[in-house]
């Protein structure tokens, strides 16, 4: 895109040849002084497709009319309410239908797989893991570490980056589990870093575990429904996700497991028990002895929190109506689009700290500011941009293939090259 003018009217004519275009019209999108907001945070929370009210309203009149027997008779029964999940989640992630699950929220997740898949034993008990990565992953480890006796400051390796450089690279991350050898439990990545953006090599790191002998599992709170995945093929041990970011399932909505087949039908691999990870045809005879249904399903305790998946299926309505191929396509182009206006600006002083390699990162590119970051992000909350801001010196800004336009990436661009700070 050298030697070219940033218009509105190009922007306007990569939406009039978008085939996802339509999709923005399923979502409700905030409003600012009578116009669309200009959001570009679905990498926090995604915006509510308009379908949501309707499959609640739905959801509550089964309710009304059947009582207790809408576990059986509502429209969509509650007693299997969650499986209607799992094509549309093994087709997201790249996996099989039973290697999935929709349940509880990430970090429940997180520490019921590490129960199952972080086993120290003798000389083998450290975790490896990207430093930096978001709180709620390092209290989890660091909690889990010390569950088995062991000291986190030793028990868990942490990856930084290269003197002076933001992001890791492939082949530190490679080299240091090689190093790191038959020390390694566990492998425990983010997918995609929440800070910088940065989209790891999931393949190559799960193969590296492999062959020290150790799991490897991916935190994909910023990947899901961001970047294709092929978990299955990847032989990745283990995942979890939440769903209300790229996933569109409002606030705390319901989040997921994956576990590859070849632990999930392994009885021999621990999991904490509940009666709904129990196989339906004895779920209900009362009986003593827990017996694992298929997969991933064994990892739930409770019956499913309905109402909070009501705005899951929502959503993944929508996924189900497009492909994760598409909207990556898309969504290369948007964020290129977005990081070339950025570089047309030099009033502002910040550093593009996401990869630019398309392949290394997803739909988020975060400014790390020198000067004045703060300022900046208030100036533009004030206008109508709703992006956020991460502390130290962070504004992350996502255009999201689903419901983003290039207009808004256009707009965007506008009121930054504006921005008195
Ligand atoms: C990488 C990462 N891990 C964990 C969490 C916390 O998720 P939850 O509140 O669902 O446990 C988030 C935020 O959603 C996140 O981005
Ligand atoms: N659930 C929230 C409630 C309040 C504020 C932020 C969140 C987030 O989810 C933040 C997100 N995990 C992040 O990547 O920063």
């Amino acid at each position: 895109m050298a030697n070219f003018e940033p218009t509105l009217e190009y922007a306007q004519g990569q939406d009039d040849i978008d085939i996802l275009f339509s999709f923005r019209e399923r979502f409700h999108i905030p409003q600012h002084e009578g116009q669309d907001c200009i959001y570009l945070c679905g990498n926090s929370l995604g915006l509510q497709p308009k379908s949501t009210a309707y499959l609640f309203e739905k959801e509550l009149a089964d309710w009304a009319k059947w009582g207790v027997e809408g576990h059986f008779n509502a429209e969509r029964p509650w007693f299997s309410y969650h499986q209607q999940f799992s094509p549309s989640l093994a087709r997201i992630v790249g996996a099989q239908k039973e290697e999935v699950v929709a349940m509880n929220t990430l970090t429940v997740n997180l520490h019921l797989l590490l129960l199952s898949f972080y086993k120290p034993s003798g000389s083998r008990y450290k975790i490896i893991m990207e430093a930096g990565a978001f709180p709620s992953d390092q209290y989890a480890i660091e909690t889990q570490v010390r569950m088995y006796g062991h000291n986190p400051d030793d028990a868990i390796i942490e990856l930084s980056p290269r003197e002076g450089e933001h992001c890791l690279r492939d082949e530190d991350i490679l080299q240091a589990i090689e190093e790191a050898g038959e020390s390694v439990a566990c492998v425990m990545m983010g997918a995609v870093n929440y800070y910088t953006g940065q989209y790891y090599d999931l393949k190559s790191i799960t193969e590296a575990a492999h062959r020290i002998g150790a799991i490897a599992g991916f935190d994909l709170a910023h990947a899901m429904g961001n970047i294709p995945l092929q978990l299955h093929d990847w032989k990745v041990d283990f995942a979890c996700w939440c769903s209300y970011k790229y996933l569109n399932s409002g606030p705390g909505g319901v989040g997921g497991i994956f576990v590859h087949e070849k632990h999930g039908n392994n009885p021999e691999v621990f999991r904490l028990a509940g009666w709904w990870g129990n196989d339906e045809s004895t779920r209900f005879k009362m009986k003593k002895g827990f017996i694992p249904a298929k997969g991933a399903a064994s990892w739930q305790m409770s019956n499913a929190p309905v109402f909070n998946m009501v705005g899951h299926r929502a959503s993944l309505d929508i996924f189900d109506k497009t492909n994760m191929r598409d909207l990556r396509a898309k969504s290369k182009r948007m964020t290129a689009y977005l990081e070339f206006l950025l570089q047309q600006l030099n009033h502002l002083s910040f550093t593009i700290i996401t990869p630019s390699e398309p392949e290394r990162r997803g739909a988020q590119l975060s400014l790390l500011f020198h000067d004045k970051g703060r300022e900046a992000f208030d100036a533009l909350t004030n206008q109508g941009v709703i992006a956020d801001w991460r502390e130290p010196n962070v504004i992350r800004v996502a255009p999201v293939p689903l419901y983003n336009s290039f207009e808004d990436v256009y707009r965007f661009y506008e009121v930054l090259k504006t921005l008195a700070v």
